[in-house]
């Protein structure tokens, strides 16, 4: 395989987090105006039961990627909570088109997948002292790359808190 282009191991992490965050605006779009709440408990716990059963699959740390899983699902709904408050104050801003919620979560489903192997393949640079410096370099490079704005790079910040092991 040609070697990566980036330079922070861990930038395969950091990207797919950030994907899943761009879909936060989805949600948020998708439930706004309906009786569909930000939090849906049981879908959470889908998400979390589907992530740790793919984890053991591939020798991952079940109950570490669970914790994992646990802070993209937080972040996310740190973005909803701000876009429902922004849209609040400023109607005009509030999304017009209205995405079909189970579309977007095969979306979202996906995306896990994808975040669940990039978990697994960075074990050795998630266990390892330099974990907190490549993880700030993996921020950088994908804010460069999607240029997200300050709301979903904070959030991005957040939904990476666990990935180090020390
Ligand atoms: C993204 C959603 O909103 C929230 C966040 C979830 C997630 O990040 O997977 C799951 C359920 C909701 O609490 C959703 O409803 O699908």
């Amino acid at each position: 395989a040609p070697a990566s282009p980036w330079s922070s191991p861990l930038h395969p992490v950091a990207s797919l987090a950030a994907e899943r965050l761009a879909t936060a605006d989805l949600v948020a779009a998708a439930k706004w105006g309906t009786d569909s709440p930000i939090d849906d408990p049981a879908r959470e716990q889908v998400v979390l039961d589907t992530v740790a059963a793919q984890a053991q699959r591939i020798g991952a740390d079940p109950d570490e990627v669970r914790r994992i899983f646990r802070d993209q699902i937080e972040a996310n709904k740190v973005v909803q909570r701000a876009l429902y408050a922004r849209w609040t104050a400023h109607p005009e801003q509030a999304p017009t088109t209205k995405p079909d919620l189970n579309v977007v979560r095969q979306t979202i489903n996906r995306i896990n997948t994808d975040l669940v192997q990039a978990v697994a393949d960075t074990t050795p640079e998630r266990t390892a002292l330099t974990c907190r410096p490549e993880l700030t370099v993996a921020v950088i490079e994908v804010h460069h790359e999607k240029h997200p704005d300050l709301l979903h790079t904070k959030a991005l910040v957040r939904s990476l808190e666990s990935v180090c092991r020390s």
